[in-house]
């Protein structure tokens, strides 16, 4: 039996660790475990029950205060990764054996981990020789998208990681509910788009014009090829997460594998839980 994974990616401070916290409080709800992995060597405040740390194989200190390595804090982050990804043993052993157990993995916010250094990459590829079933879960704060270059940059960004990563991926514009009315319906209409109308908008004065066709013809790749798929998050209605978390099951068939249960069972589990 599969067990599955969400890789919860996405640029520093776009809500990736409130988004997992978010997804652990639904999961209680809906009586699904969902075991969260902290995989930021430079976290310190947690507020969701931490299932393994990286931390406790490496920490960014490590990295900066050692005399030899001397690393700031950018470099710091991508040599701790780069030891996680020779001890992956490590996650291995973390992870146990049980079936059909759900993972999220809260991930560095640095975002050439997932675009060009091939750390998670390799995550990945374990986790999934590991029987995982992996999507990818990327976030990009909706209040920096609600300009058309923004979406279309972030929208870039999502997909160099998807290219590199090779999983179905969920591009989630977070933070919705700080959004005014305004700022809504333009994130709509990017998120539906007229194409024409994308190109036509902001920046079609001749100085612009040139940028105005590229961002033109990035849209309609993305858009025809149905490249990224989009989900405005508001984490205030649980709703909206509900319905996200249907996108993400879908990706990765969760339950499919599942015994079909008989009624009988059915009702001694009710009876159980009571
Ligand atoms: N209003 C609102 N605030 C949010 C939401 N998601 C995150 N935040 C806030 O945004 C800030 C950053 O959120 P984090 O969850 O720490 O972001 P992160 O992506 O884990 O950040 P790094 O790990 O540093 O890359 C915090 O102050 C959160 O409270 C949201 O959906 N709505
Ligand atoms: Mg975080």
């Amino acid at each position: 039996m599969p067990r599955y994974a969400q890789l919860v990616l996405g640029p520093a401070g776009s809500g990736k660790s409130t988004y997992c916290s978010s997804m652990v409080k639904h999961g209680e709800v809906i009586k699904r475990t969902i075991n969260v992995i902290n995989l930021d060597p430079a976290a310190e405040h947690f507020d969701y029950p931490i299932f393994a740390d990286i931390r406790e194989l490496i920490e960014i200190d490590d990295a900066m205060d050692d005399q030899a390595l001397r690393f700031g804090p950018n470099g710091g982050l991508i040599f701790c990764m780069e030891y996680f990804e020779r001890n992956l043993d490590w996650l291995h052993e973390q992870l146990g054996d049980e079936e059909d157990d759900y993972f999220l993995f809260d991930c560095p916010g640095q975002i050439e981990l997932y675009t060009h250094v091939p750390v998670m990459r390799r995550v990945v590829e374990q986790l999934q020789n590991w029987n995982f079933r992996v999507c990818g879960v990327f976030l990009v704060d909706a209040q920096f998208s609600v300009e058309q270059s923004k979406f279309l940059s972030g929208m870039l960004t999502a997909l160099s990681s998807m290219i590199q990563l090779e999983i179905p991926f969920i591009h989630v514009l977070s933070k919705v509910d700080l959004l005014s009315k305004r700022d809504k319906k333009q994130l709509k209409k990017f998120m539906d788009p007229d194409i024409y109308q994308l190109a036509n908008s902001e920046l079609s004065n001749t100085f612009l014009g040139r940028y105005s066709q590229l961002n033109k013809a990035i849209a309609s790749v993305i858009y025809d090829y149905s490249l990224v798929k989009f989900y405005a998050l508001d984490m205030s209605k649980e709703d909206s997460i509900t319905n996200l978390l249907v996108e993400i099951d879908l990706s990765i068939q969760y339950g499919e594998d599942f015994d079909v249960k008989e009624p009988k069972e059915i009702e001694d589990n009710k009876q159980d839980d009571e």
